[in-house]
């Protein structure tokens, strides 16, 4: 492990691997870099699965385990488990959940079905003051409850609030369920870890013994399921080490606060705090800019970062006359500045409050043949015809799981109508027995007649046909294509759809699907159907598939993002834009709170994303409802010292001639590349 990487403090966290330890330090200071360079370090001491390193995304645990294996190699990384904490937890729960009295093959619902059970469970019903229930609320109040790791049966309702009384009736029921359908919720994933701990000591043994060295990266997020894991966990040996900045914290709305982490050391007497000042990342231009805004925020852990590089190129503000005008203005900085310093299109990322910001920018990137990565929007996984086929999959693994089944019963039709699917759900609550169980034995059920009962019975021949198949090694992508095709659910997508355009579309996604399927395969030794659905339901809230169009075109595009996902990355050249009130900060904040710290906090993780260029825009004007609407400038802007920040003036000029050769080239290759 090479040491010389380090400065002073960071080689003091490295070095220090008995006992908690915290390292506070801002953005940009090398936090991460200490997880990394501590993990090599330990593994020149302890066998590889002592070791485990948490972090918030998927993408952020590859990066780690990229970096880490860059360090040592891939051999020594080998039994590393570097992870989210969710899923950590899921491969607990694999080997364990059966004590708590759920299968093995247990799924794992995303929010789509979650509301499917919640929606079914209070059809039809009012609220006492009138007005129809929304079930969203109520599974709101249900996942808020588990984050504070209050079960169904603990919940109790302040009786003036009318859904809370509701979410009391609706919680149990609701939970009920899914352990009949042999499944589980995302929130359900660590309080379910958590109750093993607490009530199987022997389990808690045995992964105390396991992980004796626990690291945790953005430690200002967790909120307190997390922190409760970890508590437990690291109870034994205390060998903790958390890594965060205060002024990162954003998930205050999950319930994370930037004073847990300033707390860790009453949670854990004489643990070591170690801070990092120097940032390694930005220039000094961007880092002043950084250290001005935040400073206006109360009951920091006051910090300064400093950096021994240039003062940089000058944070460029930009006043733009509408969002047409603010799009155009990002697109002709991407065209020049890539022309003046050889960057590529992955070196520049866009960043927003909110995702629906992305559109403009989305159409002129798109209008001017600029490769564009989007991360967020609509989850791939949430389409309808990828929950449809992916349905036929969680079947297959789990066949308890009910919504899933009645999903696909009738999908593609094939004769089990709204009529016969109700005689069925009937039947298995009067026999109290699965709804799977009922299908095998429809033939004595009242009022399903012989044309229904000989199309159930094909439908169950074919998924165990298939539930055979899918349990043969290595046949992963050729038994899902075989099952689409016997399926028909091309055709039956050509069907559907009212234009041809959008069947396409969906066609192609119903590809992407096996694409998803196949790069899965060939990336794990042992590729079973029950772990890709279960890398599918961990994936990030943004991510794309492994191995879709969408991830290859990664490869060299324009990012575009929320502020909240840009959190531990870093680019070249950042854009920051709609810095306007109502924007950011965001309305909602300014109506409710009236405190916009976390806003401030969002500002300050965007603008500490940037390597060598900060670019600001927002603009005069802004359409709502279709009418333009004057806007007031971000009082963000207002609180960087004018020194700092060049305004840059709205009328575009032409480009110089050979910038404008280039660009027409690059056009032209793009065009060549599209057509391939
Ligand atoms: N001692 C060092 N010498 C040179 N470069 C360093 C050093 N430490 C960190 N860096 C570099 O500085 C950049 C920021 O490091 P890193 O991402 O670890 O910071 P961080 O504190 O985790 O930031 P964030 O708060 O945004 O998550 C990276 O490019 C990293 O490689
Ligand atoms: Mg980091």
């Amino acid at each position: 492990m090479d040491l010389m990487q380090l400065n002073e403090p960071q080689r003091q966290a490295v070095l220090h691997t008995e006992g908690a330890l915290l390292v506070l330090a801002g953005a940009g200071s090398g936090k991460t870099r200490v997880i990394t360079c501590r993990i090599g370090h330990l593994l020149e001491r302890v066998p590889a699965e002592q070791i485990v390193a948490l972090t918030f995304t998927n993408k952020a645990a590859r990066e780690m385990r990229d970096r880490v294996v860059e360090q040592v190699g891939r051999g020594k990384a080998k039994g590393l488990t570097i992870s989210t904490f969710h899923s950590l937890g899921v491969r607990i729960l694999r080997q364990e959940i059966e004590q708590l009295g759920y299968k093995k093959n247990f799924s794992i619902y995303p929010t789509s079905d979650q509301l499917r059970l919640v929606r079914d469970m209070v059809q039809g019903r009012q609220l006492p003051s009138g007005g129809n229930v929304d079930p969203d609320r109520i599974l709101w109040l249900i996942s808020a409850a588990k984050n504070e790791l209050v079960e169904a049966n603990d919940y109790t309702a302040n009786p003036r609030d009318e859904y809370e009384v509701l979410t009391a009736e609706i919680y149990p029921r609701y939970q009920k369920s899914l352990k009949a359908c042999n499944a589980i919720d995302f929130d359900d994933i660590l309080l379910l870890t958590i109750r093993l701990f607490e009530r199987f000591a022997d389990v808690l043994d045995r992964y105390r013994q396991q992980f004796r060295y626990i690291m945790v990266d953005e430690y200002q997020d967790t909120n307190h399921v997390q922190y409760h894991m970890l508590r437990l966990l690291s109870s034994a040996h205390h060998n903790l080490c958390v890594v965060g900045d205060d002024d990162q914290s954003i998930y205050g709305w999950r319930g994370a606060k930037p004073g847990n982490i300033l707390d860790f050391g009453k949670d854990f007497p004489g643990a070591r705090v170690i801070k990092l000042e120097q940032n390694y990342r930005s220039t000094g231009n961007i880092l002043a800019a950084a250290n001005a805004l935040i400073v206006h925020n109360q009951d920091r852990h006051g910090k300064k970062l400093w950096t021994a590089g240039d003062a940089g190129a000058d944070v460029v503000y930009r006043c733009c006359d509408d969002g047409e005008d603010e799009a155009m203005a990002v697109v002709e900085v991407i065209h020049r500045e890539r022309f003046r310093h050889q960057y590529q299109y992955r070196d520049f990322a866009i960043l927003y409050r909110t995702n629906g910001q992305s559109r403009a920018f989305e159409e002129q990137l798109r209008y001017e043949n600029i490769p564009y990565v989007l991360i967020g929007g609509q989850q791939f996984f949430d389409r309808k015809e990828v929950k449809d086929a992916l349905a036929y999959l969680k079947v297959m693994a789990n066949p308890l799981d009910e919504v899933n089944l009645l999903r696909i019963l009738n999908y593609p039709k094939r004769g089990i109508g709204e009529t016969t699917a109700e005689r069925l759900i009937q039947a298995s609550v009067v026999g109290e027995c699965s709804l799977w169980d009922v299908l095998h034995h429809s033939a004595g059920i009242e009022g399903i007649g012989e044309k229904a009962g000989e199309a159930i019975q094909n439908f169950i021949a074919l998924m165990e046909r298939y539930q055979r198949r899918y349990r043969q090694p290595g046949q992963l992508v050729t038994t899902t294509q075989e099952l689409f095709r016997e399926l028909q659910l091309e055709e039956e997508l050509y069907r559907q759809a009212d234009d041809p355009k959008k069947a396409r579309r969906r066609v192609e996604n119903l590809h992407e699907v096996v694409n998803a399927v196949s790069s899965y395969e060939e990336r794990e030794a042992i590729a079973t159907l029950e772990s890709f659905l279960e890398k599918v339901s961990l994936l990030d809230r943004d991510e794309p598939p492994r191995g879709s169009k969408e991830e290859k075109l990664k490869q060299d595009a324009v990012v575009l993002m929320s502020l909240h996902s840009s959190k531990g990355l870093e680019f070249p050249c950042v854009f920051l834009v709609g810095m306007e009130e109502g924007s950011l900060p965001h309305n909602k904040t300014i109506e409710e709170t009236q405190d916009v710290s976390e806003e401030r906090r969002l500002c300050y993780v965007g603008i500490t994303r940037a390597r060598q260029q900060l670019t600001l825009l927002g603009a005069a004007r802004r359409k709502k409802y279709g009418r333009l609407q004057p806007r007031e400038v971000s009082r963000f802007l207002s609180e960087i010292p004018e020194s700092l920040i060049f305004h840059e003036k709205g009328d575009r000029q032409a480009a110089p001639p050979e910038q404008q050769e280039a660009m027409a080239s690059d056009f032209f290759s793009n065009i060549q590349d599209m057509l391939k």
